[in-house]
């Protein structure tokens, strides 16, 4: 038997080459082992290979990968320690050729039945797979005898083959052990993902919240400003409480101001306060949500809903750090973190001339999607089971759900999302009361009454928007609207003001030159891509870009 292989023939030499490129391939172990059985029987005719392994802890060797064997085949290829030629090819850790199979008592025929084989003489050579020094597995082939290549050089060939396949097994061997443990590391940042949200009211586990919440916990402790998407209901608010208490913020004030609640005269005193006698009413001096937020958050919701005068003003506060009070003209400095959120399409409401572009850019730099409920799987029974408890606790119950309710609120596409099934929940424990029971019946009621939806006896299909009731949210009163009255200083804007602001966001702004650039370095060069990160067309970027003499 040849030691050294002289690979003079042709087909030998497209067969160890091929053979070697399968190692690339080592992370589909299965593919690159069959690629290579196939090869060695097209090419050589070694035919019916297979790959006997011992898996750990277990004392059975048997064919794990093979070519040319039927199901059933496969089976009963297994062997006891020193069983059969390939039992005792592992045990021994050395080749076998057995010349004629009919003539040796130690080959079982257990594999392939002796009568599927051809009538002539049929060989059977064995060798075996080491890893480290240590055989780990066996590869085996059926041949003709009488061929013109001999059985010492098959046994060559297939030494070094054996060799292509341990280092297969080898690297796949590595590269599921890394895996492992990147498996491990992000399921440990799952983990800390769930307690970290729960540690802040946060319910929920499916994969879209954890990607919400990681992207939370990062900008936490950084001083971005985090624009936060979502429809009504989807938690926006409360996100944005808990980017405050895991701040360096937490001791400072939160506040929240709903832009869409408080009437447009009254929300610029609102927001920048004002001075004694800057409009009639204004019989003191008042500081705005924004003053009031130093050293801490402010949290301005439903921003795509601030008019175009404010939203100039709010990026005077975001670009120079300070507010001026209305009837003043002094400006005071403010340490503010501001986080905004918005259920609008801040990109759309921008090309419809609706929202300042520069102001864009200013929130979007870290912009977090809140998941629609529907969009979050497995959390609804988390977050249905969390009301119950609360409700039950609040109003001193001891209700529960039964089965078709359960599986009712999860196949329900809830519009109001989050802030809707609350509703729902606190309300079928109020109304469970005799029974002690929530049942499916009863919960189409109480969403039929508040929706005005009919389900026509028939719970509603999942995802049918036909089911979906219009979006009635019980909207909880977070600002109380202010007593004083409308600031004479602040009349409607006039055609002309309103034609000038919605050409001012055409206008480029030098302070947009980092944005561009960082976008781009983000997008390793792409404007495309670059633009698309801004949510802007590439057109619209490459407009700025140019304008703002870049290269
Ligand atoms: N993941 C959650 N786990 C538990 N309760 C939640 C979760 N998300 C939201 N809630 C609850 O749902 C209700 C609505 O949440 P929130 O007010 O934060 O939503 P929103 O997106 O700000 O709504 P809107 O856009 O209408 O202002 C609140 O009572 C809140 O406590």
């Amino acid at each position: 038997m040849p030691d050294s292989l002289d690979i003079a023939d042709h087909s030998e030499y497209i067969v160890i080459r091929q053979a070697a490129e399968q190692i690339e391939e080592a992370h589909q172990p299965e593919e690159a082992i069959t690629n290579i059985l196939s090869l060695i029987s097209r090419q050589m005719g070694l035919n019916r290979g297979r790959v006997l392994l011992r898996e750990k802890g277990e004392h059975v060797l048997k064919a794990v990968y093979s070519f040319g064997l039927t199901d059933l085949e496969i089976s009963r290829s297994r062997f006891a320690d020193n069983e059969g030629i390939s039992g005792k090819v592992m045990k021994m850790g050395m080749p076998v050729i057995i010349p004629n199979i009919d003539l040796e008592d130690d080959y079982l025929c257990r594999t392939v039945d002796r009568a599927t084989l051809p009538q002539e003489t049929v060989a059977f050579i064995a060798t075996p797979i080491l890893r480290k020094g240590r055989t780990v597995g066996v590869l085996a082939v059926n041949r003709l005898k009488n061929r013109s290549r001999s059985l010492d050089r098959d046994l060559g060939i297939l030494k070094l083959i054996a060799l292509f396949i341990g280092e297969i097994l080898a690297v796949n061997a590595i590269i599921e052990k890394q895996t492992q443990v990147l498996k491990e590391e992000n399921e440990q940042l799952r983990a800390m993902a769930v307690s970290q949200g729960s540690q802040y009211g946060i319910i929920g586990e499916s994969p879209a919240v954890m990607g919400a919440l990681s992207k939370a916990a990062r900008a936490a402790n950084v001083s971005v400003t985090v624009l936060l998407k979502g429809e009504s209901g989807t938690g926006k608010e409360k996100f944005s409480r808990m980017l405050h208490m895991a701040s360096s913020r937490q001791d400072g004030p939160f506040i929240a101001i709903n832009c869409a609640a408080i009437p447009l005269e009254l929300l610029e005193s609102e927001l920048f306060g004002h001075e004694k006698g800057a409009f009639t009413g204004a019989t003191s001096t008042k500081p705005g949500k924004i003053e009031m937020a130093h050293r801490g958050t402010l949290f301005l919701d439903e921003i795509g809903d601030l008019d175009l005068g404010l939203q100039a003003k709010l990026l005077r506060v975001l670009e120079d750090r300070s507010i001026t009070r209305i009837g003043s003209n002094k400006a005071t400095p403010v340490d503010v973190r501001i986080i905004v959120a918005s259920h609008k399409n801040l990109q759309e409401s921008v090309n419809h001339g609706n929202f300042r572009l520069d102001l864009f850019y200013r929130l979007n730099v870290f912009p977090i999607e809140l998941p629609a409920l529907r969009d979050r799987d497995g959390d609804i029974r988390l977050l249905a089971r969390h009301f119950l408890n609360q409700a039950n606790q609040e109003y001193h119950q001891n209700v529960i759900f039964d089965r078709g309710a359960l599986e009712f609120l999860e196949r329900y596409e809830w519009p109001g999302n989050i802030r809707q099934l609350e509703n729902v929940i606190k309300r079928a424990v109020l109304l469970a009361e005799d029974a002690q029971m929530i049942t499916d019946a009863l919960i189409q009621r109480i969403i039929r009454e508040e929706s005005g939806i009919v389900f026509n006896g028939a719970p509603p299909q999942a995802r049918e928007p036909a089911a979906l009731p219009p979006v009635t949210v019980h909207e909880e009163v977070r600002v109380v609207e202010p007593q004083y009255e409308v600031p004479m200083h602040n009349p409607p804007m006039s055609v002309r003001e309103n034609v000038e602001m919605k050409r001012s966001y055409w206008k480029v702004s030098e302070s947009e030159k980092d944005v561009l650039l960082q976008a781009l370095e983000r997008a390793h060069g792409n404007k495309s891509h670059a633009a698309r990160m801004l949510n802007m067309t590439p057109r619209q970027y490459n407009y700025r870009f140019k304008k703002l003499g870049l290269s």
